[in-house]
């Protein structure tokens, strides 16, 4: 009885959230000085308004009011969470958007502070900055062992259905060096589902084995006729083949 009372207890600010009625905001809708235009980015009038919205985003963005917060007043429906919206789709894709009712925390029985706490995770975005070791380079050829039970699999390339103890080869170079990487089952499967064959530039991530394709490289243009619209070219890649990149990440929650 008492672990069913504890579960009844353990609310979640998320559960009430209430229905957005602003999912047509994708911005303030403002010209390059900042002026506001009559129907844009799915806000209609309050001109005044959003080129004051405006000013504030410019100081976002120059971090000059990082730390403070601004305080918007007016009658109810009169579009203020629009504006924050507004602000919020502005700044782009990474800067979350977390609103909070007085009604809703007052209603709750959580603790107001632990109301509040989840409603400020909820806004915070990381934006984590990290060196990663990155394998970069033209595939030269790619082979797979042919295993032992004759029905198991071929040689003919990487794509297809892997077997999990599956071996290989592969093969790349830049335009100063060329490499043979043994290859383990899983890696085979990575590059099956890229479907990556010889003539592709690729980058392999080597802590996590991520494997991205590049494009096609400009050498091997040539072997085509003619190819789809998302064919792209790319140069083979000059110097080592192990580089370190740095990556950014953004992790909202
Ligand atoms: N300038 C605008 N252009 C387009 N839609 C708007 C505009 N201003 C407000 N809206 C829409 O009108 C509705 C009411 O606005 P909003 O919820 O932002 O008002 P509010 O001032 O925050 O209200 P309350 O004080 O009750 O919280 C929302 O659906 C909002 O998206």
């Amino acid at each position: 009885m008492a672990e069913l009372k504890r579960l009844s207890e353990s609310r979640d600010l998320t559960r009430i959230e209430r229905i957005g009625a602003h999912s047509h905001i994708r911005g303030l809708g403002l010209d390059n000085s900042l002026e506001a235009r009559a129907a844009s980015e799915g806000m209609v009038g309050q001109l005044p308004a959003r080129r004051a919205a405006g000013l504030i985003l410019e100081l976002i963005r120059q971090g000059k009011i990082a730390g403070r917060a601004v305080l918007l007043a007016g009658q109810p429906g009169t579009g203020k969470t629009a504006l924050a919206m507004g602000i919020a789709k502005s700044l782009g894709a990474e800067t979350p958007f977390a609103s909070v009712a007085a009604s809703e925390l007052f209603s709750l029985e959580l603790s107001k502070t632990e109301a509040l706490t989840q409603a400020f995770r909820r806004a915070i975005g990381v934006r984590i900055k990290e060196e990663a070791e990155i394998i970069e380079g033209e595939v030269v050829e790619i082979s797979i062992d042919r295993p032992l039970s004759a029905a198991a699999g071929s040689s003919a390339g990487p794509s297809g259905a892997t077997a999990p103890g599956k071996t290989g080869r592969l093969t790349l170079k830049t335009t100063d060096m060329e490499t043979v990487y043994e290859l383990g089952g899983k890696m085979i499967e990575a590059l099956g589902k890229e479907k990556v064959q010889s003539g592709d530039v690729i980058a392999l991530d080597k802590a996590s084995g991520k494997v991205t394709k590049l494009g096609r490289s400009i050498g091997r243009s040539r072997d085509y006729d003619a190819v789809g619209p998302h064919t792209k070219f790319v140069k083979c890649p000059e110097g080592e083949l192990q580089k370190r990149k740095e990556v950014v990440h953004c992790v909202i929650t």
